[in-house]
């Protein structure tokens, strides 16, 4: 394999999630973090799932991930069951999990260890390809204390592409910063998706970040974590969180979100 070869973009998957149910269980409690949830998702979708706190959103994204398993159901990425953690599926998380004790791009290095036929000079390339790509080729030497928590996410987004996955995971990857460094990572992922060509499930509590960013947009609910309604984004991008398109379209699947809430409270929790 060469450098060349791998910076080919690999073809992005397609998942199938059918019926998954799933529940924690601790001496005190259950917990039905999710009720036969199914979503279909094409090579190359960005979908982004949205609900309030504890509708499962996390643990459906880590059930993608092979991190978690189902109690009930079936998950298939290209046509194939998920049986844990691959190379093909890589997670991004709201905390930047970046190691202290590395550099930048020692940090992007360690997304690679595991990448077979690259030497450590082809591995260094492909490092600094992804670091150029989330434009910070010129920090590769920077200690991860020296960075803003914006960089530290570019530093994390870049690992988690340097494997060439073919599903980025994003669980709330934007949600501890300040709201001028969100969007110019908005700005960033929309570019990186289209140039990188990934299926993305991207976790948010945020109906306009979703707007800005998904192809689609899931409304959970929670107790137990269902999906409620689908909203199909048909805005041209690159988009920004300020027009107003975006805010009627984020006006609207806000109110059924709420409307969703206000169902559930209702019903009987499991
Ligand atoms: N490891 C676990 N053990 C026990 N309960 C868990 C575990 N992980 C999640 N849960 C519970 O499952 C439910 C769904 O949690 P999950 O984190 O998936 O929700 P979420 O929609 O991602 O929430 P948030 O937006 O707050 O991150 C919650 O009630 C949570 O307390």
């Amino acid at each position: 394999m060469t450098v060349q070869t791998e910076l080919v973009n690999e073809a992005p998957s397609k998942l199938s999630v059918g019926e998954i149910t799933k529940r924690f269980r601790s001496k005190s409690r259950e917990v039905h973090a999710l009720d036969r949830v199914s979503l279909d998702i094409a090579e190359g979708e960005f979908v982004c799932l949205v609900g309030p706190s504890g509708c499962g959103k996390s643990t459906l994204l880590n059930i993608i991930a092979g991190l978690d398993t189902a109690d009930e159901g079936t998950l298939l990425c290209d046509g194939k069951a998920v049986d844990g953690p691959g190379r093909d599926r890589m997670v991004m998380f709201q905390e930047h999990a970046l190691f202290p004790w590395l550099d930048v791009l020692g940090n992007v290095l360690f997304g690679l260890k595991l990448k077979p036929g690259l030497n450590n000079s082809e591995r260094t390339d492909v490092a600094r390809f992804y670091l150029k790509l989330v434009g910070l080729e010129k920090f590769a030497s920077a200690n991860i204390h020296e960075l803003s928590g914006g960089m530290k996410q570019r530093v994390a987004l870049a690992r988690a592409l340097a494997p060439n996955p073919r599903v980025l995971l994003m669980d709330e990857p934007f949600a501890a910063l300040d709201a001028l460094t969100r969007e110019q990572l908005y700005g960033d992922i929309q570019r990186i998706w289209q140039d990188r060509k990934k299926t993305i499930v991207f976790v948010t509590h945020n109906v306009r970040e979703a707007v800005c960013l998904g192809d689609r947009v899931v409304l959970f609910s929670p107790h137990p974590g269902r999906i409620r309604e689908q909203f199909k984004i048909d805005l041209p991008r690159p988009r920004d969180i300020n027009s107003v398109d975006l805010a009627q379209y984020s006006t609207r699947i806000t109110k059924a979100l709420k409307g969703h809430m206000k169902a559930t409270e209702g019903e009987v929790s499991e």
